[in-house]
């Protein structure tokens, strides 16, 4: 429709200096130009409308388009798999969002409104050969120079729109972080020094916002001097046909304004720079897009399974380093199973690749002996459930919040399972009870984690991932939630990143993990003769039981000589 407008517009122009120029003629000779009067006013009109329409179909496309690339970008990320999503900074991910979608949407238009700044000059030089072919031949020569000076105009300002993009969502996602770490900036003072962070690349993004500025500028002047120039020299030709008795005064007049018109292709620079911009930015926007998914399989789980999970081979390299190796382990269904180890050790790695929120790099995860991989999307959606240290509630009421996932529950479920989670309590207190909207409901940071509690116990399938899921909740809460889920929440298969040892001592099955190996499989109690496995907790050489930290009931036997604790063999992994 842009196109179309545009052509017409383009056509309207063209024609205009021919229709006036007769019709100046027919007026100078005879008085009277009849309906050729009648068709100047039309046509000017005409152009009036087709440029109004031309801005309004424009407004139009460029909304379309820009939605259209946003609504792409967007799939690809939430296909992909989070791990690789989580490369990328969300200050960057929220520039490539908006404003790089915003510009590679201007593309369709500003093609069509070139493809009809081009139509112009064309149309313009052929009207002006139909008028007067000396003219055309002098407007003809001077062409080639003003083809240069867009060539150069596109050819240097690509690299500097691309660094420009990029420098602007460096910006973005370093107020992002200092945004989200904005309390740790207040109280270690260091906001002046934050700033400074912050602010640095704005030296560079001015110098390359002056750099692109200033190549704009000088293709507009050097095409503004080009333009006068070749209309000149084209009226001087015209004047000296005019003076041969070759030319009328009306063909004249159309000869000028031809070779303005034709003259004016110094105008498509602009244009050519929103294209080249609207091209760097699709390129960013594309790079969303073709993330890598996460695909499904066709299988299906066996009914009533008892969420068994097994890990053969796995591996997952991160930077070129191994971050988790696990073989040969399997967590009976039905079981409570620890992951217990050092700050990275590899306990959040394990546990995403155990409910397939990542793939491994080598080896496969079994649920009740299917492949994760092979399973359909619902089918490991609805079997697997996770809970987070930082869950994301979403916008809508607690309610929403507590029952949103790929099953939907009733609301009598939402209550069990916020109760479960200890999250009941406050949440009757809210203003609006279940109903209360998030965003008016002032959450500590324990409250939030319940919250999200309550959702992955509403949907626990046989498989439930809790990574880290309970870190700010007090102990005696943390115990009851233990218990409720032990009563009220649906039976199956539990693997609890811990950092305590109460949590570790009250599982069926410990999986230690050190520098992302398995350093062994066992009981908290077996485990715990290992000196190694004590200073995980902070209890350090501490065998006595006096160390298994603040909130550990101290296993009998701790003060005993350490058992040596062999790496874990497959066979050990099946108590
Ligand atoms: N996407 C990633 N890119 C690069 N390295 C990663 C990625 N994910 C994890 N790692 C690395 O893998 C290692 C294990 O990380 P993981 O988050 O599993 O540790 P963790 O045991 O859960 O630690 P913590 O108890 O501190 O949460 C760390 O060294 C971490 O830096």
């Amino acid at each position: 429709m842009v196109l179309l407008c545009s052509v017409a517009a383009a056509g309207a122009a063209v024609a205009q200096p021919l229709v006036l120029g007769h019709t100046l003629d027919l007026l100078l000779r005879d008085g009277d130009a009849g309906w050729w009067l009648a068709l100047s006013a039309g046509l000017l009109l005409g152009e009036v409308l087709l440029d109004s329409a031309t801005s309004l179909c424009t407004g139009r496309c460029t909304a379309t388009w820009t939605a259209a690339v946003r609504l792409r970008a967007l799939r690809g990320l939430l296909r992909a798999v989070p791990d690789q999503a989580r490369a990328l900074p969300p200050g960057d991910v929220g520039t490539r969002l908006t404003l790089n979608a915003a510009d590679a949407g201007g593309a369709p238009a500003a093609r069509a409104a070139l493809a009809a700044s081009l139509i112009t000059p064309l149309g313009a030089l052929g009207a002006l050969a139909f008028v007067d072919l000396w003219v055309a031949a002098c407007v003809l020569a001077g062409l080639p120079a003003l083809a240069l000076v867009l060539r150069s105009f596109a050819r240097d300002t690509g690299a500097t729109v691309a660094a420009y993009q990029r420098t602007q969502s460096l910006i973005a996602s370093r107020l992002l972080e200092a945004l989200e770490g904005a309390a740790t900036v207040g109280a270690a003072g260091t906001v002046d020094r934050e700033r400074a962070r912050v602010l640095a690349p704005l030296a560079e993004l001015a110098e390359r916002g002056r750099h692109m500025w200033a190549l704009h500028g000088r293709a507009l002047a050097r095409s503004g001097v080009l333009v006068p120039l070749l209309t000149l020299a084209a009226t001087a030709v015209g004047g000296l046909r005019l003076a041969a008795g070759e030319l009328s005064v009306g063909g004249l007049l159309a000869a000028g304004r031809y070779a303005q018109l034709t003259a004016g292709v110094g105008a498509a620079a602009s244009l050519l720079g929103a294209i080249v911009r609207a091209r760097e930015a699709r390129h960013r926007t594309r790079e969303l897009e073709g993330m890598k998914p996460l695909t499904y399989g066709t299988r299906r789980l066996p009914p009533d399974g008892p969420g068994e999970v097994e890990l053969r081979g796995v591996r997952v390299v991160r930077d070129g380093r191994q971050v988790l190796r696990a073989d040969g382990v399997r967590v009976p269904g039905g079981s409570t199973v620890a992951v217990v180890g050092r700050g990275g050790a590899g306990k959040s790695v394990l546990a995403a690749v155990a409910g397939r929120l990542v793939d491994p790099d080598e080896g496969h995860v079994l649920l009740d002996g299917v492949r994760l991989d092979r399973l359909t999307r619902d089918a490991l959606r609805t079997e697997v459930a996770y809970a987070f240290e930082r869950p994301v509630l979403g916008e809508g009421t607690v309610a929403e919040a507590v029952a949103g996932g790929a099953r939907q529950p009733s609301r009598e479920q939402v209550r069990e399972a916020a109760r479960a989670a200890g999250a009941d309590g406050f949440v009757r207190r809210l203003p609006h009870g279940y109903d209360t909207p998030l965003a008016q409901a002032p959450l500590s940071g324990g409250e939030h984690q319940r919250l999200g509690l309550a959702r992955a116990f509403a949907h626990a399938g046989r498989l439930l991932v809790m990574d880290d899921a309970t870190s700010s909740l007090d102990t005696a809460t943390e115990h009851e939630v233990n218990l409720a889920l032990r009563r009220s929440v649906r039976p199956g298969t539990r693997l609890v990143v811990a950092h305590r040892p109460s949590v570790a001592d009250r599982a069926d099955l410990v999986l230690w993990l050190e520098e992302g190996e398995v350093r062994a499989v066992g009981t908290h109690r077996d485990l715990w003769r290992a000196a190694g496995y004590r200073a995980v907790f902070g209890a350090g050489a501490d065998a006595d039981g006096t160390g298994a930290a603040a909130d550990g009931p101290v296993p009998p036997g701790a003060g005993e000589a350490e058992p040596s604790v062999r790496r874990q063999e497959p066979e050990e992994a099946h108590p």
